[in-house]
């Protein structure tokens, strides 16, 4: 049995694509959850959720440590069943934490020309936005926290997914690495993909945001 707090949600793109801002419609649900929760034995890691994400749009999740954006952001990108409720999308979708993308014996430029042999986006646009530009012959193994959180949101944007679920894509980021962050998801979202970025700060998103789902452990939960 499942107890907590049913969260519903939609989120609609705020800005929308070239594409979408052709169409009379409203852009489709790239991602949807329907009740989702999940437990592990006694613990209810996530309370049910009702979340559909439209193309373009980008949500951010915020809550203490074990309030569950992981495991929302796992079960939106597929990787994690959820232990009752459907997902439905069937777009291409891509979970990332920071660090993740790349091994530490590629080069910069190796790493995010792999992800876009996969995806299809552009090696260059994807180098230039995560500021990598002077580091794209160094190895991956000898870089800082900071510049391996830039390599994975290059490895994402090279990826080219229309579910993209960044978990704390900001960690360990300068002013200016945020900055590029918020480019990044910048430019998934008008590329047409539905973003979930987990946070503990999502103040570097600024207004870039068109919804928000504030997790807690014990929950409920609530949205704005
Ligand atoms: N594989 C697992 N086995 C058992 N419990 C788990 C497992 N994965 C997560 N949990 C539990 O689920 C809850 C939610 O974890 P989750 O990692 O989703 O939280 P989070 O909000 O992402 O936390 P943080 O801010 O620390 O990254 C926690 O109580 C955690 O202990």
């Amino acid at each position: 049995m499942c107890v907590g707090r049913h969260l519903t949600m939609t989120i609609t793109p705020s800005l929308s694509s070239a594409a979408d801002a052709t169409r009379a419609t409203a852009p489709p649900c790239v991602l949807e959850l329907q009740a989702c929760y999940r437990s592990y034995g006694p613990v209810l890691a996530l309370a049910p959720i009702t979340l559909r994400v439209q193309r373009g749009a980008v949500c951010t999740v915020t809550g203490p440590n074990g309030s569950g954006k992981t495991t929302l952001l796992r079960i939106a990108a597929g990787l994690l069943k959820p232990s009752g409720g459907a997902r439905t999308g069937d777009e291409p979708a891509l979970y990332a934490a920071a660090g993740d993308g790349a091994r530490a014996s590629q080069t910069v430029g190796q790493a995010v020309a792999v992800a876009a042999a996969l995806g299809g986006g552009d090696v260059e646009e994807a180098i230039e936005l995560a500021g990598l530009s002077a580091l794209r012959t160094s190895t991956v193994g000898e870089l800082s926290a900071g510049q391996r959180t830039r390599v994975t949101l290059a490895t994402v944007l090279a990826g080219n997914p229309a579910i993209a679920c960044l978990d704390e894509p900001d960690a360990h980021l300068d002013a200016d690495g945020r900055r590029c962050a918020a480019g990044v998801v910048d430019r998934l979202a008008r590329r047409g993909a539905a973003v979930l970025i987990a946070t503990h700060d999502r103040r570097w998103l600024e207004e870039r945001q068109d919804g928000h789902l504030e997790l807690s452990p014990s929950r409920g939960g609530s949205g704005d």
